[in-house]
């Protein structure tokens, strides 16, 4: 059953990179056959709602989680800050790829970086997280929804809808559009969210040899890092489309999380912030840095934040 591997994968052209990135590393490392299985998920199609509102980050799962419980598929690839903070009973992890830059990045064609933008600027992102963030740097900015993969975001913006956009770093360099990087941004003026960067190989968790097998391709710092991240938006219960940021990093000892909420609606809440550090060598103590992390910011007012 290890020798050849099906890998279900959705169709955007970042997806497919990502399932053709593993795919060569599965044959590289292991002299794999295998193939991929494209699919369109529900969160492909809605491309005119904010995906928070119609059902989340599971909408881009689901589909791949049905192919590998009717055997279509042994292995799905995912973009971890998609994939929920817990996965439906029969399914796990089986491995944290390396992290790309975690980093989001600004994106313009006329100007160098948040600072360069004029006063009230429109500025495109659906992500909560970009905006509560953004607001809190640059409260003058019209910050306006923007959906769609990549190279959709990226025509919007070049037809003018926006002066500006924000996108993850990883996903451009994958892309080979690292050259529409106009800045990056520092992690303490726009934090990641949780997962930035990672791939994640999901299976079924009764495929105990390919389990095994995938176990050994783990990142060890980027998946200490990814625990305690997923751990933090776990504990505050939210839905995963809250305005929320945490990121990890890992030395090979210590390992360094910080965490920030915002509030969704009032634009005159602060953001809270978080910031938690302790030596980790395991994935329960990497979870129980990320409920401090989360303690932390419920001990600031976080619940009056989630009610919302
Ligand atoms: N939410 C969509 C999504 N999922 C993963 C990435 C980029 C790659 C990554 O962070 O792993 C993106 C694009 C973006 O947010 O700009």
């Amino acid at each position: 059953m290890t020798d050849r591997i099906i890998i279900a994968t959705r169709e955007s052209r970042l997806a497919m990179w990502q399932a053709e990135h593993v795919r060569d590393l599965l044959m590289q490392r292991f002299g794999a056959q295998v193939d991929l299985l494209g699919m369109t998920t529900r969160g492909d199609q809605i491309l005119d709602r904010t995906l928070s509102k119609v059902g989340g980050k599971g909408l881009f799962v689901k589909e791949l989680e049905t192919a590998l419980e009717e055997g279509r598929a042994n292995l799905a690839v995912h973009s971890l800050k998609d994939v929920p903070m817990d996965l439906p009973e029969g399914f796990e992890l089986a491995a944290v790829l390396e992290r790309e830059d975690p980093r989001d990045a600004f994106v313009s064609n006329q100007f160098a970086s948040l600072a360069d933008l004029p006063q009230g600027a429109r500025v495109g992102t659906s992500s909560l997280r970009r905006v509560v963030q953004l607001r809190s740097v640059r409260p003058d900015l019209r910050v306006e929804p923007l959906r769609g993969n990549l190279d959709t975001r990226l025509r919007k913006l070049d037809e003018g809808q926006h002066d500006a956009i924000v996108l993850a770093a990883a996903g451009l360099k994958r892309l080979g559009l690292a050259s529409r990087i106009r800045s990056l941004f520092e992690t303490d003026q726009m934090l990641p969210c949780a997962g930035q960067g990672a791939l994640g190989l999901e299976v079924c968790a009764d495929a105990a040899p390919l389990l095994a097998m995938l176990g050994t391709l783990t990142h060890r710092g980027t998946s200490l890092s990814v625990q305690a991240e997923r751990a933090v938006s776990r504990a505050l219960g939210g839905s995963c489309s809250m305005p929320l940021a945490a990121f990890a990093q890992w030395d090979g000892g210590t390992l360094v999380l910080r965490a920030a909420l915002g509030h969704p609606e009032r634009t005159d809440s602060p953001l809270l912030r978080a910031s938690v550090k302790a030596p980790v060598a395991d994935a329960a103590a990497a979870r129980a840095l990320g409920e401090q992390a989360a303690a932390s910011l419920r001990d600031q007012g976080a619940s009056a934040y989630l009610a919302a």
